[in-house]
């Protein structure tokens, strides 16, 4: 085993202790500096290019009432692009070792990247309903270089029991968070400034979506 190795389970072993006793964990930086570098890149110039579309345009109707809950822009992680295969494969451990650590039986992973402009906004909500959805663990990395307060665009967490404010996260470049998908609401507040991040979500088998082989 490598030092980088060594630091990867040492890291693990707490994210792992972290989802056992509190069901979320925040990391000041999970990959290494140059990929979050690599990424932030990626999708500003996506942005740069209008390669981001609203997220969730469905039907006009369907539309209008997404615009009051959220609106960012997103863009599926695209597996024959190098960056996002290098964020994928990191990813892939990481739900590897939690499968390991925590018997989750994690067995897939979707992410997209999502840009707030100015303005955007995500009102709370939480990312799976107890028995509904195949989304056990939400990840969200962020891709902001030098976030100050006063830019808004926190993270918000909630308690599902008693609707207290558990934590706020800046999305401060290489900020890495994961939780308990059915077990967080959460809201984005309004960003003051373009706020850049990949939003994921390690899921179960979907027995009801194809058969298992
Ligand atoms: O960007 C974030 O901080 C969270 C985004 C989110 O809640 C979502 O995409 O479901
Ligand atoms: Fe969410």
């Amino acid at each position: 085993m490598n030092a980088q190795s060594v630091v990867d389970f040492a890291v693990f072993d707490l994210i792992a202790d972290a989802l056992t006793t509190q069901g979320y964990c925040i990391l000041p930086q999970l990959l290494p500096p140059a990929l979050t570098h690599d990424l932030y890149r990626r999708v500003a110039r996506l942005d740069e290019h209008n390669d981001l579309e609203r997220a969730g345009i469905g039907r006009e109707q369907k539309h209008q009432l997404n615009e009051n809950i959220r609106s960012d822009e997103t863009r599926w992680l695209d597996s024959e692009n190098n960056v996002d295969q290098a964020y994928l494969n990191h990813m892939s451990d990481f739900r590897l070792a939690m499968n390991q650590r925590l018997f989750l039986g994690l067995f897939d992973y979707e992410a997209h990247y999502a840009h707030y402009p100015s303005g955007a906004f995500y009102k709370r909500h939480v990312d799976a309903f107890k028995g509904q959805s195949s989304r056990i663990l939400t990840t969200v990395m962020y891709l902001n270089p030098f976030w100050q307060t006063q830019d808004g665009g926190q993270l918000q967490i909630y308690d599902l029991n008693d609707d207290s404010l558990i934590t706020s996260v800046e999305p401060e470049m290489g900020t890495f968070v994961v939780f308990l998908s059915e077990q967080f609401p959460h809201e984005v507040l309004p960003a003051k400034r373009d706020r850049y991040s990949i939003a994921g979500w390690f899921r179960v088998h979907d027995p009801l979506q194809a058969p298992m082989i």
